[in-house]
């Protein structure tokens, strides 16, 4: 299993990026752009996702999904949350069946 070290190196570097020249760097020109440009980006990327699924082609779908990881990872650092805050809810979530916690939202009359 490959660590999650690369993760936080990518996060360490969208960081860094928040100080650079929009002309430097296409994470810092995402952050130049805004919220709205980077939010759009993020769809993009969902819908390339979904297209590669349909394709069946699996390099393909990696790479889609990398792309949206990527940039869910720079809307993320847009507004100060980490990939760790992420970490955090996958872990609070653990062991809890989906079921459970929808039927506990919408509890049966
Ligand atoms: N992991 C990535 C990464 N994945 C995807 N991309 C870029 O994301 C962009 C958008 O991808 P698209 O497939 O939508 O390409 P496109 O249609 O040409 O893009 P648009 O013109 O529509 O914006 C492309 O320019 C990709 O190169 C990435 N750019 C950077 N990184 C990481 O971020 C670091 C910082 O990058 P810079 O800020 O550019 O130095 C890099 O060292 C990498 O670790």
């Amino acid at each position: 299993m490959i660590d999650l070290e690369v993760i936080h190196r990518v996060q360490a570097t969208l960081l860094e990026r928040k100080g650079a020249a929009p002309d430097s760097s296409y994470v810092a020109s995402l952050y130049a752009k805004g919220t709205d440009a980077i939010c759009k980006k993020v769809a993009e990327e969902a819908a390339e996702t979904i297209m590669a699924a349909k394709d069946g082609d699996r390099l393909h779908l990696v790479r889609e999904v990398t792309d949206l990881w990527f940039h869910s990872m720079i809307l993320l650092t847009q507004f100060g949350i980490g990939v760790d805050d992420v970490m955090v809810e996958f872990r609070r979530r653990e062991g809890i069946s989906g079921i459970d916690e929808k039927n506990s939202r919408n509890p049966q009359p």
